[in-house]
């Protein structure tokens, strides 16, 4: 996520001057740190954020020796750290993994651009092998292109539902047998107070998952999803900004995290716990997975939301398949089969861009 992660993040001196680091109580503190207010120097603040990441990869298994993991390298802060952190952990640590960088080029002039010049940077500074899949060769559509033909509201479901499977598209390219994203704590605590405010109780069970994707053809992990954003900003931190309309909706989930954890910082661990703790009923009726009947790629519908969202830009209907919109309507082709599809749809399609990881 762009944006206001440096409010109370950077390093802060102690206010008593020589404090100890209350860790190693030898160093003086250097940084008040942001999950748990402890006065550290810094030395001890990365060990214990590396330490963190470590047991949370080891705690849940993330990984087997051997396995080819796609990083999934927008050149933002987030990934950028996840990058390093990974790869200095499976040398520290012989986790024995063969790590890749994967980078979306979604097309989008003066964004994108800077962005996969720091991911190139970093396939030479951590020595990682980068991988580049673009829309334009996708799906033959830039962002810039879909947004000439659909205005700044919607874009940001195409950017979404695009974004997630070339990803995947391009982790398959990779061989890869997993693809991590750098989503941390609190675009995991966002994310259960939107499904919450949503009602979408699918994404609601599942979005807390540390690996998500795990019946499909390649699984997602999340090695961030206990690391603070204002702890990740204390490693190099590169200011990113999306510039076709800022996700608003996520936007006010962002400002009252970071407004609780202004008041409490356990706040973003104890939302992310309430997600995890939530259970569905065993009689309400789950979307079941299968695949999309056009391009393969999973999905609980007849066509997936790419090829439903790929067909109306291609057929000047670029509407088609924005938020609750019935598909298809009209048409006498393939497309028929999405507006059964949709109608059966529940509520789990909004229109503020795709809430998965
Ligand atoms: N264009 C992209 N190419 C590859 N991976 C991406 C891309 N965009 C996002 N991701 C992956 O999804 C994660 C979450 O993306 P999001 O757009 O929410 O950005 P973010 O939270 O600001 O993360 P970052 O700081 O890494 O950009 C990223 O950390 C990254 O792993």
């Amino acid at each position: 996520m762009g944006s206001s992660v440096g409010d109370g993040a950077k390093l802060q001196p102690s206010r008593e001057g020589g404090r100890l680091c209350v860790r190693c109580g030898e160093r003086k503190a250097a940084l008040k740190r942001p999950k748990t207010l402890e006065q550290i120097c810094r030395e001890c603040f990365y060990v214990v954020f590396e330490d963190e990441i470590h047991q949370t990869i080891a705690n849940n298994s993330l990984f087997k020796a051997g396995e080819r993991v796609a990083i999934g390298a927008s050149g933002g802060k987030d990934s950028t750290v996840l990058a390093y952190v990974l790869s200095e952990l499976n040398r520290r640590y012989n986790y024995g993994l063969d790590l890749f960088l994967l980078s979306v080029d979604e097309g989008i002039t003066g964004y994108r651009d800077d962005s996969l010049e720091t991911v190139k940077r970093n396939e030479i500074q951590y020595g990682l092998p980068l991988k580049i899949v673009s829309y334009k060769d996708l799906y033959g559509w830039t962002m810039d292109d879909i947004v000439k033909a659909i205005g700044l509201k919607n874009n940001c479901t195409f950017c979404g539902v695009f974004r997630r499977q070339a990803l995947d598209r391009g982790a398959a390219l990779l061989k890869a047998d997993k693809i991590v994203t750098g989503h941390n704590a609190d675009d995991i605590a966002e994310t259960v107070l939107l499904n919450i405010l949503r009602g979408d109780i699918a994404r609601l069970s599942r979005c807390t998952f540390i690996t998500t994707g795990e019946d499909g053809p390649i699984p997602r992990c999340k090695p961030f999803k206990y690391t603070y954003e204002k702890d990740i900003v204390i490693y190099p931190f590169y200011e990113i900004y999306r510039i076709y309309s800022p996700n608003a909706y996520r936007g006010f989930a962002r400002e009252f995290i970071k407004d609780l954890e202004r008041m409490r910082p356990r706040a973003i661990l104890d939302i992310i716990k309430s997600g995890e703790n939530f259970r569905i009923s065993t009689t309400t009726r789950m979307p079941e997975q299968g695949t999309c009947e056009c391009c393969g790629y999973i999905s609980s519908q007849t066509l997936c939301k790419a090829c439903v969202l790929l067909d109306g830009l291609n057929r000047g209907l670029p509407k088609l398949g924005i938020g609750r919109t019935k598909v298809g309507a009209g048409s006498g082709d393939g497309m028929q089969h999405a507006k059964h599809s949709e109608r059966n749809r529940s509520s789990l399609q909004g229109k503020h861009g795709n809430l998965d990881f």
